[in-house]
């Protein structure tokens, strides 16, 4: 009773998942502190080239909703910044809060987002299949975009208006054209370090590349997140809200920036 007692005590509410990895060195989110990140004039820009025909579908998982795309070709895919190998495009999706003062799972100098966007791209150069790449420590590269509360974002609203068909949990709609780098910012500044999965399985196989930038979207749009559901059709009603894991120890890890 008293270890299981102490493990509960340890499990993360959301999702049953240890909120600590035991021996975990570079755990994500965690908070960036602006002038602590280390210019590298050695960062290439990043490069980012989507076929939006590679859109397949929206699903609620249970924990946010996920975009995803083909990746059984090098049709959508990320390359340079601090990236070794190109990478392709698996799917995105958000993390949000409750409420605008709070919802994404990095933070600049202790500042929360009202949300963050997650782009997930897998190392098919080295490894055979994304489930192998989720594993190792050069496996994926995701790319994070804060949203920050203001003007209405357009390409956003493709998206927001197909939410209610996944409303619930393991609810799936088809999606079949949508070109996520409408929700990347042209500034190409960002920050990049070596972390980890924030969901599980949690592993240690992430290059991160956070946005400087944030992207603009209106009440209306964060709203229509908070309308989702955890739970399934015909479970009692659990709104789907702050689906971010809290933040993670640094460690000895440097926070690298593209820009001065
Ligand atoms: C070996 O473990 C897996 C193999 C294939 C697919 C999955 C599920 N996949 C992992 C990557 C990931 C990563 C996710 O978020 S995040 N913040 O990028 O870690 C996520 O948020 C909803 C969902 C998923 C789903 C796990
Ligand atoms: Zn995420």
């Amino acid at each position: 009773a008293c270890c299981s007692y102490r493990l509960r005590d340890a499990l993360h509410p959301l999702w049953q998942s240890p909120l600590t990895i035991p021996g975990g060195t570079r755990q994500s989110p965690i908070n960036i502190q602006w002038r602590d990140s280390v210019y590298d004039p050695f960062l290439k820009p990043l490069k980012i080239s989507y076929d939006p025909t590679t859109c397949l579908h929206i699903w609620n998982n249970g924990y946010s909703f996920l975009v995803e795309f083909d990746d059984s070709a090098d049709r959508s895919i990320i390359v340079g910044g601090p990236l070794e190998n190109q990478y392709r495009l698996k799917q995105f999706h958000f993390h949000w809060g409750a409420i605008n003062e709070w919802g994404s799972e990095h933070t600049v100098d202790s500042k929360f987002y009202p949300a963050e966007l997650h782009l997930v791209h897998w190392n098919a150069v080295v490894y055979p299949t994304f489930e192998e790449a989720v594993m190792e420590g050069n496996g994926l590269a995701v790319i994070g975009v804060f949203l920050k509360l203001g003007a209405h974002h357009e390409g956003l609203q493709t998206l927001v208006d197909a939410l209610p068909a996944v409303k619930h949990k393991d609810t799936v709609i088809e999606f079949d054209v949508f070109d996520p780098s409408c929700l990347i910012p042209s500034c190409p500044d960002y920050w990049t370090y070596a972390g980890s999965l924030t969901t599980p399985p949690l592993t240690e196989s992430v290059t991160w590349i956070i946005k400087k930038k944030p992207i603009e979207v209106d009440e209306n749009q964060l709203e229509a997140f908070r309308m989702l559901l955890f739970t399934s059709d015909g479970e009692e009603e659990k709104r789907m809200v702050d689906n971010f894991r809290p933040l993670q120890p640094l460690m000895n890890r440097t926070v690298r920036s593209s820009f001065q």
